[in-house]
């Protein structure tokens, strides 16, 4: 069971969070910029959600307002006229854009969450760099990419850094902040009272591959997937066993699922790249043909599982 007081205790103590961003740019509208707007938005910032394209940005507009709704009649249960102000107050202050440049005019922070590739991230950040104002914060939401690399791109080495939240934002309590090489202590302290100022319980490490949740969760997938190949287990017992074995709210193909299969693979991909002789980060057969199926987990109806189209 999700833990709604803590999000309301959060939730008050972020009404008014104390760092020194108000404006707040997220680039990327999509699964996780949609959760980060929504986060901040109810937290009191003014939000811009920018994306390519109109028809996500309207998509996710709406989920924002759905999940609002769910998480106002948590914390307003009592109160539904409360709870309506706070969806309607939370929905005023994000404002959606298709051009990046423009909506970063007046932010005080910038979260990028684009698709993760490295040259798309570069492109984006090196025009950025350009046009917002000097003393703006860029964080990359990043799954797997190095905070230096994507650095790289930008002047503003010492206002870069990471925010990585976790899937589903509104509901996932932890933020990992990423201190790059050149990030100064001035940012890390910012992105660390803007993190708890938007209810997330915050912690930090290097940039090193995948952080930390990542790191552990990218061997624990693959040979969670490495298992079902083999038929040592089914996906179901697997699943159940992590469940009801390990504590865990979902289990690992079933979390797999969720990510999405094209995601897990990027990764897994990319980190064997890096790192060929860790046999841990192997290509997984298995993984590899339901990608070249198409078959993604719960984006497109199957994966692992099936899944009923919403
Ligand atoms: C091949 C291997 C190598 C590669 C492997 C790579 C793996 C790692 C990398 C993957 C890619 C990126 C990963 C990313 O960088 C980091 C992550 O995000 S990792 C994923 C972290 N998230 C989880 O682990 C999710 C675990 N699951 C849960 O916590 C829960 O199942 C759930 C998702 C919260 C759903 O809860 P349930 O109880 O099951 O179902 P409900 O639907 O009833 O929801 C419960 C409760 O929560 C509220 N809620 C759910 N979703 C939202 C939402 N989007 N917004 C707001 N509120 C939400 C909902 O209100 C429910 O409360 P109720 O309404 O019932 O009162
Ligand atoms: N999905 C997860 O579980 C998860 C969790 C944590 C972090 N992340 C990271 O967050 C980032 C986004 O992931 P997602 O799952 O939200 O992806 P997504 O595909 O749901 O959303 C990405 C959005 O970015 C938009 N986009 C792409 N290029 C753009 C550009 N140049 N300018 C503006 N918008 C652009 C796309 O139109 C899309 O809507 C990735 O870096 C990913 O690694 C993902």
């Amino acid at each position: 069971m999700i833990q709604f007081g803590v999000i309301a205790r959060n939730f008050s103590s972020s009404s008014a969070v104390q760092s020194a961003i108000k404006n707040v740019t997220v680039i990327g509208g999509g699964l996780m910029g949609s959760g980060i707007a929504q986060v901040s938005a109810q937290a009191g910032q003014n939000v811009i959600l920018v994306d390519l394209s109109s028809d996500v940005l309207a998509k996710s507009q709406k989920s924002i307002g759905n999940n609002l709704g769910r998480v106002a009649k948590k914390i307003y249960k009592d109160n539904p006229k409360e709870g309506e102000k706070f969806v309607s107050e939370s929905m005023a202050r994000i404002k959606t854009a298709t051009d990046p440049v423009s909506a970063s005019q007046g932010a005080d922070l910038v979260v990028e969450a684009i698709v993760e590739n490295m040259d798309i991230k570069h492109q984006l950040f090196k025009k950025l760099d350009a046009a917002a104002p000097n003393h703006t914060i860029f964080a990359s939401n990043t799954s797997s990419l190095s905070i230096n690399e994507i650095a790289a791109a930008v002047k503003r080495k010492d206002k870069f850094g990471g925010l990585h939240f976790f899937n589903p934002v509104p509901v996932m309590r932890l933020l990992e902040v990423v201190k790059g090489a050149e990030t100064s202590t001035a940012t890390y302290e910012t992105m660390m009272a803007w993190g708890k100022g938007v209810g997330k319980t915050c912690i930090t490490c290097k940039d090193t591959p995948g952080f930390v949740v990542n790191r552990l969760l990218v061997p624990y997938i693959a040979e969670a997937i490495r298992l079902f190949e083999r038929g040592d287990a089914s996906a179901r017992d697997i699943d159940i066993a992590m469940k009801l074995g390990a504590g865990y709210p979902m289990g690992p193909l079933e979390l797999a699922d969720y990510v999405g299969l094209d995601t897990n693979k990027f990764i897994l991909d990319g980190w064997h790249k890096k790192y060929p002789q860790e046999t841990l980060f192997n290509p997984i057969p298995l993984l590899n043909k339901l990608v070249s199926e198409g078959k993604l987990g719960v984006k497109t109806g199957e994966g692992f599982y099936k899944y009923e189209k919403k």
